[in-house]
């Protein structure tokens, strides 16, 4: 359904994602793991559109994703909804609107600009919220709700948009140990009730071996492992890395991530 063919992107003399070549034959979860600068983010806007790639084609059950424009790109867009490790909310609008957003594709200008949401939207969205365990906090404004929190909501507001697949940059990189585990939990079961495909750029080996279905490597922009989590083994994980002997997968676990931008730095330096 999903195709990958020789996708390159250069940033001048830089080339972020070099050949990039996968199939996804059936939806599943996949995590994208590699060190800081691997191409993980770029391979994902690449998919969703919020940049071009330099060559190469995607194409999604049979339709060149590469040449879409205007209308029919948005379109798209909306089928591949994308959640960020900042959650990209408006933190001082409530919780329901931010996940009322979502819909903002199929919206008039004069309804987004007065807020002016369908009841069966509004349903939508607090159904959805629901589902996600976080209806209670529907009025609250988003800034008041914890990191784990914003994320589900996040999450809602992708859902809200009926994707076929949901991108996850670092869904997880700024939450606790604790959050990390009920957002993958929430991604995981969204792709297991409603058939959706979710691919989500990972830090941590650990969760990408509990979580996911399928791991894909990168290093330097190329896919360089791209297998079970079974396959996962330390080795695969030093080639992944670029890392020697010393490799400790310790250093990626979600152990050592923390809401702290000391420590996640720490983290980060740890894993590189
Ligand atoms: N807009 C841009 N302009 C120039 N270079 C870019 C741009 N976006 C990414 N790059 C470069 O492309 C390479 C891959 O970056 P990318 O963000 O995709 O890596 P990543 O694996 O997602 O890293 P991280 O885990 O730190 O987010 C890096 O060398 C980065 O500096």
């Amino acid at each position: 359904m999903l195709r990958f063919d020789n996708i390159t992107k250069t940033f001048g003399a830089n080339t972020a994602v070099k050949a990039a070549s996968f199939v996804v034959d059936k939806p599943m979860m996949i995590g994208i793991i590699g060190r800081s600068g691997a191409g993980k983010s770029t391979l994902l806007r690449i998919l969703n559109k919020l940049t071009d790639s330099t060559s190469g084609e995607i194409t999604f059950d049979g339709l060149s994703v590469t040449d879409l424009r205007g209308a029919a790109k948005r379109n798209w867009q909306s089928q591949c909804a994308m959640i960020f490790q900042q959650f990209n909310l408006v933190p001082r609008m409530d919780v329901v609107s931010n996940v009322l957003h979502g819909t903002l594709n199929r919206r008039s200008t004069m309804s987004t600009m007065f807020n002016l949401y369908p009841d069966e939207d509004i349903h939508s969205a607090i159904d959805i919220l629901e589902r996600l365990g976080i209806a209670e906090h529907a009025p609250k404004r988003a800034e008041a709700l914890s990191g784990g929190q914003q994320q589900r909501v996040a999450i809602a507001r992708a859902l809200m948009q009926d994707p076929r697949i949901i991108l996850a940059d670092e869904p997880i990189a700024s939450l606790d140990p604790m959050n990390a585990q009920v957002v993958m939990q929430s991604l995981r079961d969204i792709h297991e009730q409603d058939n959706r495909m979710v691919i989500a750029n990972l830090h941590t080996l650990d969760t990408a071996r509990r979580y996911c279905d399928r791991v894909i490597g990168m290093r330097d922009g190329k896919i360089v492992f791209d297998g079970t989590p079974e396959q996962l083994t330390t080795g695969a994980a030093r080639d992944i890395y670029g890392a020697d002997a010393s490799f400790s997968e310790a250093t990626t676990s979600t152990q050592i991530e923390t809401t702290e931008p000391g420590n996640k730095l720490l983290a980060d330096i740890a894993a590189h």
